[in-house]
């Protein structure tokens, strides 16, 4: 006998019990960081390394695009390229490109973090691993995996509110990343959500979409993992202090 659907709400219950538990806002390192016991060191390397993911985010954006096989959907689909690459008729703008600025707030160069360097293999593999789940998945997994974003926005306001509180020496234009991101984050997420529930027809479609969303957790914890040990460790693979 197959297993019957879950109504309308139960899977969004799924997906929120699961992020109490695994999100990264649970993290060790994003916990020290709200309470502000980061070092300026830490902070620098949590950027540095986060940026990695961030210039990864339009490629996986367009894998799934690539996916899609109706207009209307792409058409919505690639404002999250944009949103992230910025628009050739807007010099200067963009995530990627206020994620740089982030960097400049906080002492390092431009040239650092679009040269790479300082990365570690953990954060490599973990984004790998993301843009690859992306890269071979269904439609479904795909933007599943995205599901995280649903928590990402009270994220970045707690963020923004330390930040502001416990490391004052951090330019205050550092934080437009994230204040922007919130917005986008609510509107993404909420799309990705609609797909999902549209989507997602069958008992078996619903744990694809736990089962990617639960991948999609361990990306993120596994890259916090990386700089946090790197600070334990001290892996000098460069300095950034
Ligand atoms: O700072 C964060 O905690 C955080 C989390 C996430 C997330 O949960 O996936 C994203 C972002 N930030 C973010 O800035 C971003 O652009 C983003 C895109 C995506 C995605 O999977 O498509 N997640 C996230």
């Amino acid at each position: 006998m197959k297993t019957a659907p879950w109504p309308p709400g139960r899977l969004e219950d799924r997906l929120r019990t699961l992020a109490e538990e695994r999100y990264h806002h649970r993290h060790p390192f994003n916990v020290r960081m709200h309470e502000g016991l980061l070092s300026a060191e830490e902070l620098r390397r949590w950027i540095l390394n986060r940026f990695h993911y961030q210039r990864h985010i339009p490629i996986k954006d367009a894998l799934i695009l690539a996916k899609l096989d109706d207009r209307e959907l792409r058409r919505s689909w690639i404002r999250r390229i944009h949103d992230h690459d910025g628009r050739p008729e807007e010099e200067g703008s963009g995530g990627i490109e206020r994620w740089l600025r982030l960097g400049e707030a906080v002492g390092l160069d431009r040239a650092l973090l679009l040269s790479g360097e300082g990365v570690l293999p953990g954060v490599r593999f973990a984004v790998d691993g993301y843009v690859n789940f992306c890269r071979n998945g269904s439609p479904l997994e795909a933007v599943a995996s995205s599901l995280t974003e649903l928590f990402a926005p009270d994220l970045m306001v707690t963020r923004i509110a330390a930040w502001e509180r416990h490391y004052p020496w951090i330019e205050p234009e550092g934080l437009c990343y994230f204040q922007v991101r919130v917005g986008q984050g609510r509107r993404d997420s909420e799309e990705a959500l609609d797909l999902v529930h549209a989507w997602a027809r069958t008992r078996a479609d619903q744990e694809r979409v736990l089962a990617a969303f639960t991948f999609k957790c361990d990306v993120l914890w596994t890259l916090l993992d990386a700089v946090d040990n790197a600070m334990i460790h001290r892996v000098e693979t460069l300095d950034v202090r």
